[in-house]
């Protein structure tokens, strides 16, 4: 199944082709390397590997405007306005990417925005992860609906269509560290842990998939040491957020969905929670 947008169309499938070369090459280049990304986080070797992948097939896209990764300081201009026709593509290339030392699971997150960067995140037109898991998937949420699909040689094939965030909700998965908890959101995981089961793997993707999976709430808050929490709104909070809300979920910093909030900075963190409505709003009932 194409998406009917022709431009989010042709970054699919290049997502599509290039998240399986990016999956083949990740064998050796389990490294790090000497470098920091603009949020002063190590990098590994395949960080800037699949951020330089993507980047150079991307920003061919006619349509697309603007270029940006967690790996990289500034935009890359590729010439279109994303405040006139064009779109700005916004990707984690490597979601996880500390997992690689023990082979666990990781993806790629990108965001198809409809606005320069830094952008809100309702003004997404598309947002999707591929997962590295056993399978290669991709989740892809459109403003039509968020579909499901298998990948191999480059193809995606449709598993599923019209995902919906299952009623009940079964799992849950908070990182930081107990330790580093503000006391309102300790007493929230509290009551969490003795209704939902944990998964917790550290790399959102893997997560968030599950919640989508099996129904629940993936969270990574504000820290005492830390207020703004880990993850980054471009990057990471605003596609999880849409792809979530699309399949009928809630996105939340804590007081509000994450699509709302405006931006300062390319590379901004946020506390990010999303999962069953329910629970979502639980979180938001706690003055924090
Ligand atoms: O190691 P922690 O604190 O549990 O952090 C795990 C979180 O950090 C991340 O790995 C950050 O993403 P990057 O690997 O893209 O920097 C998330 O995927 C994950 O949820
Ligand atoms: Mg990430
Ligand atoms: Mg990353």
């Amino acid at each position: 199944m194409t998406v009917s947008d022709p431009v989010v169309e042709d970054v699919v499938s290049t997502i599509s082709r290039t998240a399986t070369e990016i999956r083949q090459g990740l064998v050796g280049r389990r490294g790090t390397v000497d470098e920091e990304n603009p949020s002063g986080e190590t990098q590994a070797e395949a960080d800037i590997w699949a951020d330089e992948l993507l980047e150079g097939r991307l920003t061919e896209i006619d349509g697309i405007g603007e270029y940006a990764s967690e790996e990289r300081a500034t935009v890359v201009d590729c010439g279109a306005d994303p405040d006139g026709d064009a779109y700005a593509i916004a990707c984690d290339p490597l979601d996880g990417s500390s997992n690689l030392k023990s082979n666990n699971a990781m993806g790629t997150i990108f965001g198809v925005y409809d606005a320069a960067l830094p952008a809100r995140g309702d003004t997404l037109v598309a947002a999707g992860y591929v997962l590295y898991g056993p399978i290669t998937t991709m989740v892809l949420a459109t403003e039509e609906s968020v579909s499901v699909y298998e990948m191999s040689g480059g193809e995606r094939r449709l598993v599923q269509s019209d995902v919906t965030l299952p009623e009940e909700p079964v799992v849950y998965g908070f990182g930081g560290g107990v330790s580093n908890w503000p006391d309102e959101f300790e007493a929230f995981a509290r009551e969490i842990e003795t209704e939902l089961k944990l998964r917790y793997g550290g790399a959102m993707i893997a997560d968030v998939n599950q919640v989508l999976t099996y129904g629940g709430i993936f969270g990574y808050p504000g820290l005492e040491s830390r207020p703004a929490g880990k993850l980054r709104l471009q990057f990471e909070g605003n596609p999880i957020g849409y792809v979530v809300e699309r399949a009928g979920g809630r996105s939340s910093n804590g007081h509000r969905s994450l699509l709302t909030i405006d931006p300062d900075d390319l590379h901004e963190r946020t506390p990010v929670h999303v999962g069953n409505a329910e629970l979502i709003d639980r979180l938001e009932d706690r003055p924090t």
